[in-house]
Parts: C-alpha cells; sequence; structure tokens
C-alpha cells in the first residue's frame, strides 16, 4: 500500500482519516501522549496477542524444537532483513543478533580498526550519546589506538585535512540532544577519500529517516531497536555490514552463532560467511519477535511517507508554540528547517527536569537533558497534530 500523507493545517478531519495518523488506534497508548519516541516507541496492542501465540502455540508446544521448526535460528538474520527495507540494504547484510547497543558497537568499532591496522587514530564526535564515546574509549585503549574526540563540527574537517591518520570514524546522523542531521553521504565519502571506515550509529534515524545504507556506501553501522523501530524496552541493536566488507570483517565477540557451522561444536572458531558472522549467542527470541512485530506497520508506511510526516509534525508544534510562547519558541536548539533535522526537536528551558516532571503528570511524556533541554520526538506513526495542539498548551502553562 501507498502511503500519502496529507493533514490540513488544523489536524482533524482529513487527518482522522489519514492512514498514517489513524494508525494511532493500534499503539497503547493508555490516554497519554507520547512525544519520547527517540527514547522508547510506544507498543502495539496486537503485541500481546503476538506474544501469546509465541509462547503458548511455540514454545510450550515444541520446546526445544522451536528453534529448528519454528525459524527461531533464522530471526537475527529475518528480522535483519526486514529492517534492511527500512534502511536501504538489500537483503542479507543486516543481523539483529540479540545484542545492547552498547555491545553491538564494541563488536563492530573493534573490528572497524582491525580493518585499518596500520591508522594510529579513532575519531569519534565529542557530542556523541555518552556510551558510544565510553565504548570508544575503551576500544582504543585495548587496540592501542589514540581516541580522536572532536565537535561535531569539526569532524569532517579533521576527515579533509588529517583523514589519512584515521582508521575509522564513528559519527550519527542525528545528534541525540538537538536533533540536527548530519549527511551520511558526505562523511561517508569524506571517510572513503581519506582511506578511513565509516562507522553510524543510526539509533536516532531507523524508523523516521531515510538513510539508504548501501546506495550512501556506509561501511558498517548499528543502532538500538526501542526507539522509534518500537521494539520494546532493551529491544536488541542491529549490525549492518554490506557484503563487500562480509568476508573481512573479524569481530572480537567470536561467539558460536557466528560460526560457520555452530551445531558442528568445534573447538576451533571458523567464522561463518556473510552476515551471520557478526552473530554472536543464542537470540532473545521473545525480543526478536517484539522488534519483528513493531517493524510491520513501518514497512507499510515506508520511510519516505515516515520522513514527511514526523517533519509535518515537527513544523506544526513549532508553529503552534510561535504563535502561544514565542519566547520559548526563541529558544530552539534545533534547526528551524525540518531537513535539517531528525524526528526530534530541543527547546531550552529553565529548570528542565521540574517541566518534564509537570508534563508527565498532566499525561504528556518527554525527556529532559541536562543541563536545560526538553526534547520533543514525533514518532510518525501515533503521534497526531491534536496531541500536539494540547502538548503546546500545556507547555505553556508550566514552562
Ligand atoms: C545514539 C545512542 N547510542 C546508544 C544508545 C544506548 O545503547 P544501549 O542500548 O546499549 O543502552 C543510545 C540510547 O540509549 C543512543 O541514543
Ligand atoms: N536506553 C534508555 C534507557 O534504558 C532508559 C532511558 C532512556 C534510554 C534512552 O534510550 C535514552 C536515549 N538514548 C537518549 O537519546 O537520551
Amino acid at each position: 500500500m501507498t502511503i500519502q500523507p496529507r493533514i490540513e493545517e488544523d489536524g482533524s478531519p482529513r487527518e482522522k482519516t489519514d492512514p498514517i495518523s489513524s494508525c494511532s488506534q493500534e499503539y497503547a497508548l493508555d490516554g497519554r501522549i507520547h512525544l519520547n519516541g527517540n527514547s522508547l516507541g510506544a507498543p502495539r496492542h496486537s503485541l500481546i496477542p503476538e506474544l501469546g501465540h509465541l509462547i503458548s502455540g511455540q514454545w510450550a508446544r515444541l520446546q526445544v524444537r522451536g528453534w529448528f521448526q519454528e525459524g527461531w535460528l533464522d530471526l537475527p538474520r529475518t528480522v535483519g532483513d526486514k529492517l534492511g527495507a527500512l534502511l536501504g540494504a538489500k537483503p542479507g547484510q543486516i543481523v539483529v543478533a540479540g545484542e545492547t547497543t552498547s555491545t553491538t558497537l564494541f563488536n563492530v568499532l573493534v573490528a572497524a580498526c582491525r580493518l585499518r591496522a596500520d591508522r594510529p587514530v579513532l575519531l569519534v564526535e565529542q557530542e556523541s550519546f555518552p556510551t558510544d564515546l565510553y565504548i570508544a574509549a575503551s576500544v582504543a585503549r585495548l587496540l592501542d589506538r589514540r581516541l580522536a574526540a572532536v565537535s561535531r563540527a569539526d569532524l569532517d574537517i579533521r576527515l579533509r585535512e588529517h583523514g589519512d591518520q584515521v582508521a575509522a570514524a564513528l559519527t550519527s546522523p542525528v545528534d541525540f540532544r538537538t536533533g540536527e542531521r548530519r549527511g551520511i553521504g558526505e562523511t561517508t565519502a569524506l571517510c572513503h577519500d581519506a582511506g578511513a571506515i565509516s562507522v553510524w550509529d543510526l539509533s536516532h534515524a531507523a524508523g523516521v529517516l531515510p538513510v539508504d545504507l548501501d546506495a550512501n556506501g556506509v561501511d558498517l553501522a548499528i543502532g538500538c531497536g526501542y526507539k522509534y523501530l518500537g521494539g520494546g524496552p532493551g529491544a536488541p541493536a542491529f549490525t549492518y555490514v554490506p557484503v563487500r566488507h562480509q568476508p573481512d570483517v573479524d569481530f572480537p565477540l567470536a561467539g558460536w552463532h557466528g560460526h560457520a557451522r555452530p551445531f558442528a561444536m568445534s573447538p576451533r572458531f571458523e567464522p561463518a560467511d556473510g552476515i551471520d558472522r557478526a552473530r554472536t549467542g543464542t537470540p532473545p527470541v521473545l525480543s526478536l519477535a517484539g522488534l519483528n512485530h513493531a517493524l510491520d506497520p513501518l514497512l507499510e508506511a515506508g520511510i519516505e511517507a515516515l520522513y514527511q510526516r514526523t517533519r509535518e509534525l515537527g513544523d506544526y508544534f513549532l508553529a503552534c508554540l510561535e504563535e502561544s510562547r514565542p519566547d520559548l519558541a526563541k529558544q530552539l536548539a534545533s534547526p528551524r528547517d525540518a531537513l535539517r533535522r531528525g524526528g526530534h526537536l530541543a527547546v531550552r528551558v529553565a529548570d528542565a527536569e521540574r517541566v518534564e516532571h509537570e508534563l508527565a503528570e498532566r499525561g504528556v511524556h518527554v525527556d529532559s537533558r541536562p543541563p536545560d533541554l526538553i526534547r520533543f520526538a514525533f514518532a510518525p506513526l501515533y503521534v497526531t497534530k491534536d496531541h500536539i495542539r494540547r502538548v503546546v498548551d500545556i507547555v505553556t502553562a508550566v514552562a
């Protein structure tokens, strides 16, 4: 189905018949407004029977045979391929091994540095989400490389001027605080000009922005499953390795599910061909099933429609805020141009944590980030213009 989101400026009634916004009925929002899909997406009502079936219809019935009769063993790849359709990756290049984003990043960053054994620098954005900084610093220490943490604005310059020193550059298409975008194609091309490996953390982009991994020539990427992808609290992360790198990537977490023949129980590790070598251990089937189920409506809508909808919602929020609290709208910490930001925007407010709590008491979930930011995220499938008008009224009263 091709979805063309068309929304009247004042929201309903056209919005109510719009296929994207009418999806909000499918989500269990508990009468609340969720503007924090950039931290944890909302569940679909139908997840409960879906997981119920897995437990009673598969696990209880088949027990250990479920691994072989219900495709459980293949889930990391089948869910990965499904995700590939949202991320612009052809099948066989994404796997959801079942690890956290942090563990997955560790695995991929070590592999990236091993692909450039003769280069001394691991480059990272200073403004990255903290786990990325911690993991990058640890990888640099472990592999005896130098960590260069440079500002988001300087990363491309560093690649242009000193890129020949860089083994790998870790960056993100959406700044987790401000929502500011970085061009995946541009930075990846700079990495390639310099002979460096580009590594992307897609956590804040997956499911809301087109990232076109294959078309952009990305080398390696990871991302979490629980934000806009909606896989649930602690949903497993994914790994992207394009076919051209698959024969050479050497992951440090060489577990038995990454072996060419896991059930041969051989004492010597022999990496699997293809994307399977990015797997580690026994996949978390219930969590994978949750992520798998969450992907269906995103795929049905298509990434272009999702992206268009999130931009419309963000612009609508800003237009409402400019009208009712122009002073706050001036404190926007994100780009005003929707094309230059991801699915969320951030506003500076005094006492951000208090404002977050006041909003929560009134049924609105956002999140504050130190020292003074409130982030509002516009998950395209369940945030509506009506929600936004209500949120702006509350913000007007409490901020
Ligand atoms: C960009 C980014 N990377 C990684 C993480 C977290 O990783 P993990 O799933 O290991 O907690 C987050 C958020 O928690 C994030 O925003
Ligand atoms: N992963 C989270 C968690 O376990 C608890 C609360 C929030 C999160 C988040 O995902 C935060 C998110 N990465 C951020 O952009 O701040």
